[in-house]
């Protein structure tokens, strides 16, 4: 997407984000960041040579596409700082906060306006993210187009045509990089514990997480086949998988997941 792309918030997330396009080609003088916090502004303009901006008002006008990358808790207030803007130039709006829905952005910015709720991950910023996307009835099939081409950018996509399951899609794959980081930690905790050395166990922790991922991706084999082909019968895997299963992992993880969905449903109705 070449068009003119203004984010508003300059944080974890647009930045991911903003580095995937540049080095995916989006020019960066077609990038505008508004971000209050001077050190993340000037990391932002340093790093990926984009337009940084203090307030949203500076960054919003002749944007074809306004990305709302602030906190769930703060969208509101935001959003009433650029509804003239938005009612006076008509660009898509392109939400990636976590809850909030595509009625209540519409509401806050005035009305009548073209929104599309993402839900990115930081892996965008390697070109590896996973996005979720919903448009709301007002979006065309440019606008359709737009978004699309936004998170294309930076990894693949998935279409959703029930805005309720965009809570999902965050507790999924929004979140999602978190549960993997967690894990790794807990590996590598745990190699240490039984007596490997730091950087050996780092090693092997990450290059086992990134081979794994690639076999699940790459083998056109699913994850329970691909498991059973590790766990030799009366092995090594089978006591770690039995220590899992009776554990409860599955079930944790669902529990885990479940949590991150209702904590989106609670970010949306704190914010009538
Ligand atoms: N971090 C992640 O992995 C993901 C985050 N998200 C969503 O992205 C949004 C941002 O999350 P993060 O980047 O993690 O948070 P963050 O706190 O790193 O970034 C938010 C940024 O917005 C800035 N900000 C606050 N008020 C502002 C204003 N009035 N105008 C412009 N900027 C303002 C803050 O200074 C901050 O740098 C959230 O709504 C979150 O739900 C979505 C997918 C993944
Ligand atoms: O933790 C959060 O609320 C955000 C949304 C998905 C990832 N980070």
């Amino acid at each position: 997407m070449s068009k003119t792309i203004a984010f508003i918030g300059g944080g974890n997330m647009a930045r991911s984000l903003i580095g995937g396009l540049v080095s995916r080609g989006q020019p960066p003088a077609t990038i505008r960041v508004a971000e209050p916090v001077a050190a993340l502004r000037d990391a932002l303009h340093a790093d990926f040579g984009v337009a940084v901006f203090e307030t949203a008002a500076q960054a919003v006008p002749d944007a074809a596409c306004v990305v709302l990358a602030v906190k769930p808790q703060v969208m509101h207030a935001v959003c009433q700082t650029l509804a003239a803007q938005v009612q006076a130039d008509r660009p898509l709006v392109v939400s990636i906060a976590a809850g909030i829905t595509t009625s209540q952005l519409d509401r806050w910015l005035g009305g009548d306006v073209a929104v599309v709720r993402a839900m990115p991950n930081t892996p965008a910023l390697l070109g590896a993210g996973v996005t979720g996307l919903y448009a709301a009835a007002r979006v065309d099939s440019q606008g359709r187009a737009d978004a699309e081409a936004l998170l294309a950018a930076v990894g693949k996509t998935v279409w959703l045509d029930d805005e309720a399951l965009m809570d999902a899609v965050t507790a999924v794959s929004g979140s999602g990089p978190a549960y993997v980081f967690l894990l790794a930690e807990a590996m590598i905790d745990a190699a240490i514990a039984e007596g490997l050395p730091p950087d050996a166990a780092r090693t092997l922790v990450l290059q086992t997480l990134l081979g794994a991922a690639r076999m699940l991706t790459e083998s056109g084999t699913d994850a329970a086949e691909l498991r059973r082909r590790v766990t030799s019968p009366g092995g090594t895997t089978q006591a770690a998988i039995e220590t899992f299963e009776s554990g409860g992992l599955r079930a944790l993880v669902h529990a885990a997941i479940h949590a991150a969905r209702v904590r989106g449903a609670e970010l949306s109705a704190a914010n009538p």
